[in-house]
């Protein structure tokens, strides 16, 4: 148990990420009093927000709590880590390893506080997700007891408490609950599941089929091809979690379709941003450039055409998204041509569950997920 769930005293949390969702979710945390830091490695922006409670580089409009301090540029001290309850890692996927080789001296030996992930993504290097970095960086009984968010979470909505719905997950039913008690209030409400590969593969698809959705607007197509896409980017991810070995309901829930459509449907997100400014006409590179913060699918969409390539299964949008942006193809001529496939039988599911056997055998779990 938490310290706060024991004797009513607030967690101590420390946020490794202030950007858009590091930030909102320090905010979220310190409203409840939690005692919240967050580090960054812009020193600007540790020296601002410490004077002003405003983030100048994420979220600009929102006057954060009084009790989260910024800390940095340096790395959080060894000292700061132990006294914590809980870290919340906020960076994206391609910046994990890295900070997790850098905190496991200070993890070994010591009491493990609660650790909680919300990246989306998938390793470009190794193609692994989070909980497989995690095994590799600070062991399997880490990874075994790290809490994965993920869900239909714009930043910007929930930093102005509008109701939203997440999945907390973990192989440890026991730090799913405690994540999610530290997390839950009434706009911000936490579904507690055990499928993390799942609920990772969910929301690191997604971005990858929110480009899809943004070069189908920014192309001129209209409502009809966007409800296609959701639902045949459904499809896809279900079947290609389905063959890594995930449980297939996991792609029905929040981390799933919610969040597919959520990310599929709005300009707020930036992956259908990167597609929307796609099917306009501009160049990959200037889009990264001026999206002022990350969009994972980018990364992700190479990530994952070797995953498909190993699991043999049939992707065709993430295959087309992957064209577009490694193989330099033009946006139009691959959407023609994914439009004119043939169609195929509507729903199937591949057997498989190779890479999550591996992961299991890697914990030390029996192999089923
Ligand atoms: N913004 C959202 O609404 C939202 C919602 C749910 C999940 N997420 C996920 O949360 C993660 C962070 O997203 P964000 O919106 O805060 O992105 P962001 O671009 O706004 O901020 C990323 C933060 O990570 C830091 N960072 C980048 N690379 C790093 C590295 N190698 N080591 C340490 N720190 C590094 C950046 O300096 C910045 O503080 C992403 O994986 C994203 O998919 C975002
Ligand atoms: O802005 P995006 O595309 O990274 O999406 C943010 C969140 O993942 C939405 O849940």
């Amino acid at each position: 148990m938490l310290p706060h769930q024991q004797n009513g005293h607030k967690s101590k949390v420390l946020v490794f990420g202030a950007g858009n969702f590091g930030s909102c979710l320090a905010d979220h945390l310190g409203d409840s009093s939690h005692t919240v830091y967050m580090w960054s490695r812009s020193e600007n922006l540790v020296n601002h927000f410490n004077q002003h409670h405003r983030n100048p580089e994420a979220l600009q409009d929102h006057l954060f709590a009084e009790s989260i301090t910024a800390v940095g540029p340096e790395f959080p001290s060894a000292e700061l880590v132990q006294r914590m309850d809980v870290l919340l890692f906020a960076i994206p996927t391609e910046g994990v390893r890295e900070t997790l080789t850098a905190l496991k001296p200070t993890l070994e030996g010591g009491k493990v506080p609660l650790l909680i992930f919300v990246n989306k993504g998938i390793e470009t290097k190794t193609h692994a997700l989070t909980l497989e970095i995690i095994a590799d960086t600070c062991g399997p009984e880490i990874a075994k007891v790290a809490t994965f968010i993920s869900g239909p979470s714009f930043a910007k909505e929930i930093v102005k408490r509008q109701p939203t719905s997440v999945s907390v997950v973990s192989l440890s039913a026991e730090h799913a609950q405690q994540a999610s008690q530290l997390f839950h209030q009434p706009w911000f409400r936490c579904y507690t599941g055990d499928d993390p590969i799942g609920v990772e593969l969910a929301g690191a698809l997604k971005n990858v089929y929110a480009i899809a959705a943004g070069i189908a607007a920014g192309l001129g197509f209209e409502n009809n091809t966007r409800a296609m896409l959701i639902t045949r980017g459904l499809a896809e991810m279900t079947r290609i979690g389905t063959a890594y070995g995930a449980s297939p309901l996991t792609f029905l829930s929040l981390a799933g379709v919610g969040d597919l459509f959520l990310t599929c449907s709005s300009k707020t997100s930036r992956n259908y941003t990167v597609g929307y400014r796609l099917g306009q006409g501009e160049k990959l590179e200037h889009i990264i450039k001026t999206l002022g913060s990350v969009a994972e699918g980018v990364t992700t969409a190479k990530a994952l055409k070797a995953v498909v390539d190993e699991l043999g299964v049939t992707a065709q949008i993430a295959s087309g998204i992957y064209d577009v942006l490694y193989e330099g193809r033009d946006v139009e001529e691959r959407a023609n041509e994914l439009l004119s496939l043939p169609p195929n039988r509507e729903l199937d599911l591949s057997e498989g569950g190779k890479p999550a056997q591996r992961l299991m055998e890697k914990l030390g779990l029996t192999p089923e997920v």
